[in-house]
């Protein structure tokens, strides 16, 4: 979204709440929201009962910590993409790709947010959670966003890697371990990542060629492109249902897995059958409620308040 105050005319940088409001874009809100979310989910697992007070507390001072390094990661990518993204209409209002809040200023602040996140975190969680949110914003705002994005097309799956990681984070910062139960959830954002990613690239093909970015679709074409996502939607189907097998969850999950899974395979088939930009936003948009959903219902199931 972009800032919507007006720049000042001497510099063409914003000032006072405008600035504020850009640096907020910066840290990509709505994406963060979902991966402290999943993080979130990712500790109520990790505790075998309901929290108790001492228990609430650590859960919010591992979220904030989680959520300080991926807002972070986001202000990073936005600096480091500025150039690209000022050649794509869907991220050429951010303030980074219009100048209008210098890099300089947002690198500093992305280091302010990462330094609190990481001593939050390892002094008052524990060293493992700060090390692997560490890795994990590294993850992104490196290997992701300096080296993969332009090097392959297999760059969002490999990448995926990084955005899948809050869950993980999420079981460390409450067990000081990670368990299984957490990969598997990791294993779920993992696979959903690629059709979530490619519904979007679909529409938004124009804009990563303009920018010279091998997207699937840009390289291998739409029909390709739907083929992998009706793959990797159905793949997704199967692994949501990991965690009924493996005596994580019971029923009342496994019926919201299969139904959402049946509702994406249902769009990403369509998608492959009768492609329209319309329908690939709709599918973008549900990928967002298939995650959300997943993930509340693990925690729903969990306390037993699902059938
Ligand atoms: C490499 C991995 C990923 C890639 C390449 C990717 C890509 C994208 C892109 C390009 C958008 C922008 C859509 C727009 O501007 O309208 C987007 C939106 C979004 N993504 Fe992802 N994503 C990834 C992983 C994730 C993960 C792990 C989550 C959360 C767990 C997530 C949650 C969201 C949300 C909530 C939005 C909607 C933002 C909005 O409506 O403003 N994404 N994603
Ligand atoms: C520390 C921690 C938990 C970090 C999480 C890392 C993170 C923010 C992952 C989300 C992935 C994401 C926003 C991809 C957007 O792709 P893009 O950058 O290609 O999208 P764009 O074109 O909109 O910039």
């Amino acid at each position: 979204m972009p800032a919507r105050a007006a720049p000042t005319p001497a510099s063409g940088h914003l000032s006072g709440r405008a600035l504020l409001r850009g640096l907020w874009v910066l840290t990509k809100p709505r994406v963060v929201q979902l991966i402290v979310f999943c993080a979130l989910i990712g500790m109520l697992l990790a505790l075998p009962a309901w929290p108790n007070a001492q228990q609430w507390a650590r859960i919010a001072i591992a979220a904030g910590g989680i959520w300080l390094l991926a807002s972070a990661a986001a202000v990073f990518n936005c600096v480091i993409e500025r150039q690209i993204d000022a050649r794509m209409q869907r991220t050429a209002a951010r303030p980074t790709a219009q100048g209008t809040v210098a890099s300089g200023l947002a690198i500093t602040v992305g280091l302010l947010m990462a330094a609190a996140g990481g001593l939050l975190l390892w002094l008052c969680i524990n060293p493992l959670t700060a090390c692997l949110t560490l890795a994990t914003l590294l993850g992104y705002s490196v290997v992701y966003t300096v080296w993969l994005k332009r090097a392959t097309e297999q760059n969002i799956v490999i990448g995926g890697a990084s955005g899948a990681m809050p869950p993980v984070l999420g079981w460390a910062a409450m067990q000081g371990t990670v368990g299984p139960e957490a990969w598997l959830m990791f294993l779920i954002i993992f696979i959903w990542t690629p059709p979530h990613f490619w519904a979007l690239a679909l529409y938004r093909v124009e804009d990563y060629r303009r920018a010279g970015l091998p997207m699937l679709p840009v390289t291998h074409g739409r029909a390709y492109t739907t083929r992998h996502v009706l793959i990797y939607t159905v793949a997704l189907w199967a692994i949501s249902l990991l965690p009924l097998l493996q005596g994580m969850s019971g029923l009342g999950y496994g019926l919201v897995a299969c139904v959402c899974g049946a509702v994406f395979c249902a769009y990403a088939w369509r998608l492959h059958q009768h492609y329209s930009d319309a329908l690939a936003k709709r599918t973008f948009r549900w990928s967002l409620w298939h995650l959300t959903a997943l993930f509340a219902a693990l925690m729903l199931d969990h306390y037993g308040l699902l059938i």
